[in-house]
């Protein structure tokens, strides 16, 4: 399985770069995992409504510009559909049943996803209402993702 999280800006808090590590070193025994951060647009808080749509097209065609067509591509967003970890764990396995190997995470910059990411996500997932900083954001993803392999070999880790 080749797993891809495509996210926004450089992530700068070296504790959020040590944990992802850990991870991606976890996970590389179960799949091929790929982190690609595209580049932001600043976002000064006085934008307007029009110039804040602009922000997200931008970081939009970045992040559409590094999905590929055969790609299962899950979109991070609040009003998104929750699972719990077991059913996340159930449908990732069953994607790669049914021959979708190629699954990708897309995490939206500060001000979200634009409306085309979100057009061309195969499905929309919520981690919950709270809203995540977008850097941490990464942490918790790869950590859930570890998890589904974890539940999948019935491993303890998953209690
Ligand atoms: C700071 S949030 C953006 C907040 C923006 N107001 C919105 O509603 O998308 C940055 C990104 O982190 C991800 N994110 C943050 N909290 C999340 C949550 N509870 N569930 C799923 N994704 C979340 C989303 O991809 C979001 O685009």
């Amino acid at each position: 399985m080749n797993i891809k999280i495509i996210s926004v800006g450089k992530l700068k808090e070296k504790y959020l770069k040590q944990g992802i590590a850990e991870y991606e070193k976890r996970l590389s025994r179960f799949c091929k995992i790929k982190l690609i951060e595209v580049p932001d647009e600043k976002a000064p808080e006085n934008l307007s409504a029009a110039e804040m749509e602009n922000v997200k097209q931008k970081e939009g065609e970045r992040i559409l510009s590094k999905i590929k067509e055969k790609e299962y591509v899950y979109a991070l967003a609040i009003e998104g559909k929750q699972r719990s970890s077991e059913e996340f764990a159930k449908e990732v396995q069953n994607l790669t049943t049914y021959g979708k190997s190629d699954i990708t995470f897309v995490i939206g910059g500060s001000l979200g996803l634009s409306p085309a990411v979100l057009q061309r996500a195969d499905t929309k997932i919520s981690f919950g209402k709270l809203t995540l900083p977008h850097q941490l954001m990464r942490l918790v993803l790869i950590e859930q993702i570890y998890r589904n392999f974890m539940i999948n070999s019935g491993s303890p880790y998953h209690k």
